[in-house]
């Protein structure tokens, strides 16, 4: 009999497929030595064979995987043929008879402490040191290795949760749906899902129970997974998949022709590349400091240039928001941020950080205006987190200062929503983050599963933030975006639209489902969602309204 769990729909779209679960962590061996009677050469020949075993595992994975994955692949399996690691590990094995696997634990752990003492690039690498160990321990006691498994075809990932190096090396033609126990709709798992246009569900308790290779239909619009699907569910799961193999091409537009911009969320300068191939108007949102991630030390004005201009380069002629460093909270870079915060979501982060470290904040204007003189692309820079006008009033003086004329901020804080109209009195344009909005509207952690129920921008709290910020833009005839994950989502896309967003920056995955569903309705018909949905007691009531007002939604499966 079908069963249907419930979770949170994160990415839309239905995947069906068996099921494959993620390996739970490798343990720690414990600190035993081998017994007395134990054949020393052969433990020495068993590290030996573990260590082959993995790199040659991790070769053959580099070859057949592509793009990221591939690159994280390689170079993973470069380390394994590292003979030091190995070597260490035997020595342990003869001289003090330590288990294999305790041996190759403990040469990790010298290494490890090794990389962190050096710094900078080098401390990156211990994370990587740590799973070439988990895999060799893994081989040499018969559990399952760590990572996202290959069964060799197409699979349901189900995991507790990912971590951001598991979704690296997640492969969009083999993973069908991701289900996870927790995660909310704006951690990393469920924003990656989104990018890679794989359709996922995530705060689903009922997920836990999940065994390999029995069937689900994942729907990652309603947030529901179907076990034991029945032939019909089955047919309709591919039907609706069928439906989805859409392109855009742009403009965007109402379908009496209200212009709205559909742009892409770039994080690197691999991904500005996708976002033009995907017919990206423009780029809505360059999240710079993922360019940076895990870095120690600031990049370099050079290595900052080099970064941005691949990415102007993908958009010649087109719009380019760079946001400064959003460094803090959910993204640390050690060079700007203060450690043991009590409170990092409420701390310093974003162009917070500039007041202690203006020097990196002013490095990275000085690299923009270089990168923006040697392309042709419309450069825009934003702020993350501005609360008040003084502080628009600020970045936008600072970026006039280094030649950046289009300067704006993000609306991410509940107050620069309501005050909307006196910081644009200042800054040129608003960009809603309403990832962070619905964070700190709801008071709900981003990240917390628990909260995922309050971490929708459904909410039609969240809604009258975007309302007001709107009505504040009108009035100073400034234009407002969104940028935040809610401009990806079809159902919501012409709500935004009808509170009088003038464009939508998103995945690039996501740009032909929107396109699409704002192409049938009219700019009356957003307004009226708008009402509907602002108008609402809860989330779910808003969302049930507008794709009941909506037909249009359910007929391209959306
Ligand atoms: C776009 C946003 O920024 P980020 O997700 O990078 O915090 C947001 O908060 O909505
Ligand atoms: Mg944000």
């Amino acid at each position: 009999m079908t069963v249907a769990l419930r979770g949170v729909g994160v990415s839309p779209g239905t995947g069906a497929g068996m099921v494959v679960t993620m390996p739970a962590p490798v343990a720690e061996p414990p600190a035993a030595g081998l017994s007395p009677a134990a054949d020393v050469e052969a433990a020495c020949a068993a590290v030996e064979a573990a260590t082959a075993g993995v790199q040659a595992d991790l070769t053959a994975a580099a070859a057949a995987a592509t793009g990221t994955s591939a690159e994280v692949l390689t170079v993973a399996a470069a380390m394994a043929a590292d003979p030091a690691l190995g070597a260490d590990a035997v020595r342990r094995v003869r001289a003090e008879r330590r288990t294999p696997e305790r041996a190759v634990w403990e040469a990790a752990a010298v290494v490890i402490d090794q990389l962190a003492a050096l710094g900078g690039y080098m401390a990156e690498r211990t994370r990587d040191v740590a799973d070439i160990r988990d895999r060799v321990v893994a081989r040499l006691t018969g559990v399952r290795p760590p990572g996202v498994p290959d069964p060799g075809r197409p699979f349901v990932l189900v995991a507790h949760d990912l971590a951001p190096a598991d979704t690296a090396t997640l492969d969009p033609a083999r993973v069908v749906a991701i289900v996870t126990v927790g995660g909310g709709p704006t951690s990393h798992t469920a924003i990656l899902a989104r990018s890679l246009g794989i359709p996922a569900v995530v705060a689903a308790p009922g997920a836990a129970g999940l065994a390999d290779d029995e069937t689900v239909v994942v729907d990652g619009s309603s947030g529901t997974v179907l076990r034991e699907p029945s032939a019909d569910d089955l047919a309709a799961a591919e039907r609706a998949r069928a439906r989805r193999d859409r392109t855009f091409s742009g403009p965007g537009r109402t379908a009496d022709g209200h212009r709205v911009q559909l742009l892409a969320n770039v994080a690197d300068p691999s991904g500005a590349r996708a976002a033009a191939d995907a017919g990206a108007e423009g780029v809505g949102l360059f999240r710079t400091e993922f360019c940076f991630l895990g870095r120690t030390e600031e990049p370099s004005v050079a290595e900052q240039v080099q970064a941005y201009r691949t990415v102007l380069a993908a958009f010649a002629g087109r719009k380019v928001v760079v946001r400064t460093l959003d460094a803090g909270a959910d993204k640390p870079l050690p060079f700007v941020t203060a450690e043991g915060e009590p409170n990092p979501a409420l701390g310093v982060r974003g162009l917070r950080t500039a007041a202690r470290h203006p020097e990196v904040l002013d490095r990275q204007l000085d690299a923009i205006a270089q990168a923006a003189a040697a392309e042709d692309a419309e450069v825009w820079v934003m702020a993350p987190m501005v609360a008040t006008p003084d502080e628009a009033a600020a970045f936008v003086a600072l970026c006039d200062r280094h030649g950046l004329p289009q300067a704006g901020v993000m609306v991410e804080v509940p107050a620069a929503a309501l005050c909307s109209g006196a910081v644009l009195a200042h800054a040129r344009f608003a960009s809603l983050g309403t990832n962070d909005l619905t964070q700190y509207a709801m008071a709900a952690d981003r990240e917390l599963a628990d909260l995922a129920a309050l971490s929708t921008p459904w909410q039609p709290a969240v809604l009258q933030l975007v309302a007001a910020t709107c009505r504040g833009g009108a009035d100073r005839d400034r234009p407002v975006g969104v940028c935040g994950e809610a401009a990806a989502d079809p159902a919501l896309a012409p709500v935004l639209v009808g509170l009088g967003v003038s464009s939508l920056s998103m995945t690039p995955r996501a740009l032909a489902d929107v396109a699409a569903v704002l192409e049938r309705v009219t700019l009356e018909e957003c307004r009226a969602a708008a009402a509907l949905a602002v108008g609402a007691a809860t989330a779910d009531a808003g969302r049930a309204a507008v794709r009941e007002a909506l037909p249009v939604l359910a007929e391209l499966g959306l």
